[in-house]
């Protein structure tokens, strides 16, 4: 089975990543890529690493360019997905992997992004619970945002379990590239180099509701999350620390049991051998999740450290790997289990 599969946003890191994955991805034929003020330009101006593909010629993003395709991508700014989306024939697979399709309330969309709610989809991050059923057989993908991905999956064991009470915190160094590849002035080297600096801080992510929406969905109560985000001096990668208070006493060992069995069988997340803590660079360029845990003894809290590649597992190969599950393919084609160190 060969699918053709469109990519919007081809210019940009997500949409460079998705390539990078998809031209090794035996049961796919990549067809049109689509920007906006880079369309007209050939692809190896924008993404010089992806060289067979280099004299592809960008082309405007509409309805009408991507039609034609078993699978769209979409990797737009925030807002753009839901209106093209809407204009994709309903056999199409179509993948956002921005915002737009990912929260359940709209009242939460309207508060955190603004604009009209384009709808809810089935959730790009087959490890949660229930999530892998709900995207066999869609035409319809979310992917996660890159922070919600690492930092769901250091928590939903524990919640699931009642090991931890619901009120979570996650502290997520990241990488620049998470921010995009437009133009901002806080994202210059001189700016960025050598400076680590929060932002977002105090609830005012947007991230917020969603790790909010995955952790209450897995604890099966309401569950509080007080999120940090931290910039740092890296092109990609995120490294979380996230932590909750325990619920009752209980030990590293018995922690670790629980999280082994949840992941034992999952093929892209790795509880790491006990005294081993996870990097970004052991995950660049793989769509893996490496974690470990500890009890906080003197604390009373379970400590979780993931680390992901945001551009791999925290999009582009989150997207893969959901579009595998939704065509019924083994979920792990054309994905990466190897990083790239140092
Ligand atoms: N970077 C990351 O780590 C992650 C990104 N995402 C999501 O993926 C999506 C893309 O992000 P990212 O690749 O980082 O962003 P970039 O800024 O790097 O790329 C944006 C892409 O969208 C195109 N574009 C911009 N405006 C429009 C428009 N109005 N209509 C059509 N196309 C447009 C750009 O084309 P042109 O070059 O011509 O302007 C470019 O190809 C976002 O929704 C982002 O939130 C999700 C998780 C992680
Ligand atoms: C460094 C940086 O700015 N990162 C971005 C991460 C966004 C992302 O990856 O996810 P979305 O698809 O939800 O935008 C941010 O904090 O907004």
């Amino acid at each position: 089975m060969t699918v053709k599969v469109a990519v919007a946003g081809a210019s940009g890191y997500a949409g460079g990543e998705l390539l990078r994955l998809l031209l090794t991805h035996p049961e796919v034929e990549i067809g049109v890529l689509t920007a906006a003020s880079s369309a007209g330009t050939p692809l190896g101006q924008h993404q010089p690493h992806l060289v067979p593909l280099a004299d592809r010629v960008l082309r405007e993003t509409s309805a009408e360019t991507l039609a034609g395709h078993g699978v769209v991508f979409l990797a737009l700014p925030h807002g753009h997905s839901g209106e093209i989306a809407a204009q994709l024939g309903p056999d199409v697979l179509v993948v956002d992997l921005g915002a737009d399709h990912r929260l359940r309330d709209a009242a939460d969309w309207q508060r955190w992004y603004g604009g009209e709610h384009a709808g809810t989809w089935p959730y790009g991050l087959p490890e949660l619970p229930g999530a892998r059923e709900a995207l066999a057989g869609t035409k319809r993908i979310a992917v996660p945002g890159c922070f919600p991905t690492g930092g769901s999956l250091a928590l939903a064991p524990a919640l699931a379990a009642g090991l931890v009470r619901p009120e979570v915190s996650v502290v997520a160094v990241t990488g620049t590239s998470g921010a995009g590849r437009s133009l901002k002035p806080h994202l210059l080297g001189s700016e960025v180099m050598g400076s680590a600096s929060a932002y977002g801080v105090g609830g005012t992510h947007r991230h917020t509701p969603e790790f909010a929406q995955n952790l209450s969905a897995v604890a099966g109560e309401r569950v509080t999350v007080s999120f940090t985000p931290v910039l740092a001096p890296m092109p990609r990668g995120i490294l979380t620390t996230a932590s909750a208070p325990l619920a009752s006493e209980v030990d590293t060992a018995a922690v670790r049991a629980v999280y082994e069995k949840a992941y034992a069988d999952e093929p892209f997340v790795q509880v790491l051998p006990e005294g081993s803590w996870p990097v970004t660079s052991a995950t660049l360029g793989s769509n893996n999740v490496q974690l470990q845990l500890t009890v906080d003894e003197s604390a009373g809290r379970l400590v979780v450290v993931s680390a992901i590649d945001n551009l791999t597992k925290g999009t582009a190969g989150g997207a893969v790997q959901s579009m595998n599950v939704a065509l019924g393919l083994p979920e792990t084609t054309g994905l990466p289990t190897v990083g790239v160190a140092p």
